[in-house]
């Protein structure tokens, strides 16, 4: 079967003279507690490509989250600017997808209505969205669960759905805090094997989130280290090895040398990603 789950024309690999997917200027943030002032980002400035995929690695508590949740429009900036496509964000939009580490999928509802929630909200009965939702749900290997309930698939498998729910509204910019953090180590390979496949099919500019080295190296064009708190930029390591990839690729020296790269500022700085 073909799927058709293409994004936005101007989007992809390649895609020339359109505004940068996401671009971050001097985005500060502090969380105003009782305990007093929580400093999480200082002046962060980075640059995602439209249609690439870059992830955020750094220590417990440096603040990828919330940098993450400033782009998807969840969290406000204490200071600085972000843009998406070229427009600031000032909240959540239709066109972000989001995957958090827990899938949170609704118990009560079938897998079919859970991924239609977008849908359901947008008061989209179409049969072009029950076609996408069944074509995505392919595409990740859930059809036949489509009518199953949350609680009787596995957790690599919920983790699924939750990201077809994600791809629903065919988001040209797809959001993603430590999706398969909670999955074992074989379910997660496969997770992120199939990850690229669905990113190269959709086109979506991705920012992804890990405390995973080696996962960041094998998804990425770009891997952001940040320091500690408060998180600043301190490397971006480009990540040319060839595409599609396959784990293999991992094991070659040019993945090493990356690897070590990133290891090498998380050490430095007395925290392992
Ligand atoms: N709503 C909030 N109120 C107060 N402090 C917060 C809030 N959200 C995050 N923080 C603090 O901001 C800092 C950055 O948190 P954040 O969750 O972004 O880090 P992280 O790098 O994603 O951490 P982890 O890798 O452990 O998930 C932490 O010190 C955290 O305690």
């Amino acid at each position: 079967m073909e799927v058709s789950v293409t994004m936005q024309a101007t989007s992809g690999p390649g895609a020339v003279g359109v505004a940068p997917g996401v671009e971050v200027s001097g985005v500060s943030k502090t969380f105003r507690t009782s305990a007093g002032d929580v400093v999480a980002l200082t002046d962060i400035d980075l640059e995602v490509r439209q249609g690439s995929f870059v992830s955020l690695v750094g220590p417990s508590g440096c603040g990828k989250s919330t940098l993450l949740r400033i782009v998807a429009g969840l969290e406000t900036s204490s200071g600085g600017s972000t843009l998406v496509a070229g427009t600031p964000v000032d909240g959540p939009r239709r066109d972000f997808g989001m995957v958090f580490q827990q899938p949170v999928l609704l118990p009560w509802l079938t897998i079919f209505r859970n991924v239609m929630l977008p849908a359901d909200v947008a008061r989209d009965r179409s049969p072009q969205a029950r076609k996408r939702a069944e074509d995505l749900l392919e595409l990740v290997g859930l059809d036949g669960f489509q009518h199953r309930y949350p609680r009787e698939l596995s957790g690599g498998m919920q983790q699924r759905a939750a990201l077809v729910r994600a791809l629903m509204s065919r988001p040209s910019l797809l959001l993603m805090d430590e999706p398969f953090g909670a999955l074992d180590a074989l379910t997660r390979e496969t997770m992120n094997s199939e990850l690229l496949r669905i990113w190269s099919e959709t086109g979506a500019t991705t920012l992804f989130v890990t405390h995973s080295i080696s996962e960041a190296v094998f998804l990425s064009d770009v891997v952001v280290v940040l320091s500690g708190r408060p998180g600043t930029i301190l490397d971006q390591v480009q990540i040319d090895l060839p595409r599609p990839r396959t784990f293999d690729v991992m094991d070659s020296p040019e993945a090493s040398r990356l690897t070590n790269r990133i290891r090498g500022h998380l050490h430095a700085r007395g925290a392992v990603g």
